[in-house]
């Protein structure tokens, strides 16, 4: 018999995390944690505490009470080993030395990486690497004082996936980017994330970020008010039918259905799967019910998104 894997531990945990600036509090108890592999999108209004925190989690900014763990190791405590498993750019866009290249800067940075304890040393074919990851190759030996904002906002995030990180954060990754900017982001964060790295970004692009990150935490007023998981929500398919109230109770209790709820004109039904849909509508036509569509039920995170910082 084969014993079922143990759960992976947190990459980072965030635990009763408080923050004053003087006595004004800007974070109350933020609890929260990222799992390898997993992309964790924090959002929120302006003023919310969501670079407060991202400062706080790097370790560049002190809790006035609780914790944050990268891994195995305390943030505040042990510092320069935490940051060892850690990519990041904090208030985009990154600072780099304008007189120096990219391929310069790229380099000083990974210097500094390879002097941490536990720090790993990266090679030149590395930095080449990232920079044509992030379609930089053709701004590598240009001074990135001519670099436009987008193109800055590119080396930042260059800089932070340079040491193959296991823990990434990014505050406002794709601020200032052009559309096709945006996208190579979103892939490179998933590629990531497919490695198992970790990833915590903060974002107001909820349309954007609803495409593919896992969990999305709300902040509002430096408190964590909700937190989103979108593979749940995935599994929601509506079936435009003739009566919506006999569909639900035809679906309700089967092995393949988890809930269910009538929005007519439509049944609303979160399954086990996509491949749970032959058989609800199977069952629904067997009980007569008329199925003139059926497609998945998209999750609006912005509508959710306003109706949740208007309630917090
Ligand atoms: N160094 C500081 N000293 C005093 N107050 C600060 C400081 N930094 C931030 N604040 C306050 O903390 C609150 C949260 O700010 P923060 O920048 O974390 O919000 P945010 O959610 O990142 O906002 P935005 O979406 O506008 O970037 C704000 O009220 C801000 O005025």
């Amino acid at each position: 018999m084969t014993t079922p894997a143990p759960p992976s531990a947190p990459a980072l945990t965030v635990r009763g995390l408080h923050k004053k600036y003087g006595s004004q509090p800007v974070l109350h108890d933020v609890n929260l944690s990222v799992e390898p592999g997993e992309i964790y999108a924090l959002t929120g209004p302006n003023g919310a505490g969501k670079t407060t925190l991202i400062r706080t989690v790097t370790g560049l900014a002190f809790p006035t009470e609780g914790e944050v763990r990268l891994l195995d190791h305390d943030v505040h405590e042990d510092g320069s080993r935490a940051r060892a498993y850690l990519g990041a750019v904090v208030e985009a866009p990154a600072k780099f030395y304008p007189q120096f290249t990219a391929t310069q800067n790229l380099q000083l940075h990974a210097n500094l990486a390879a002097m941490v304890p536990g720090g790993r040393r990266v090679s030149r074919d590395r930095i080449r690497e990232v920079l044509a990851l992030l379609e930089l190759t053709r701004m590598a030996d240009r001074r990135v004082g001519t670099f436009s904002l987008g193109q800055r906002q590119r080396l930042g995030v260059a800089s932070a996936i340079l040491a193959n990180p296991r823990v990434l954060i990014l505050d406002e990754p794709t601020s200032g980017m052009d559309a096709l900017g945006i996208g190579l982001i979103h892939r490179i964060v998933t590629d990531l994330a497919a490695q198992g790295c970790a990833a915590l970004l903060s974002t107001h692009h909820l349309r954007e970020i609803a495409t593919y990150a896992h969990r999305v935490g709300i902040l509002a007023g430096g408190r964590l008010v909700d937190t989103v998981d979108l593979r749940a929500r995935q599994t929601a398919f509506r079936f435009r039918v003739d009566d919506p109230h006999t569909a639900a109770r035809t679906l309700e209790g089967r092995p393949f259905v988890r809930q269910v709820s009538p929005r007519a004109p439509f049944v609303v039904a979160h399954l086990t799967g996509e491949d749970a849909v032959p058989a609800a509508l199977t069952a629904l036509t067997t009980h007569g019910v008329r199925v003139f569509e059926a497609g998945p039920d998209h999750f609006d995170l912005y509508e959710y998104y306003r109706e949740r910082v208007e309630q917090a």
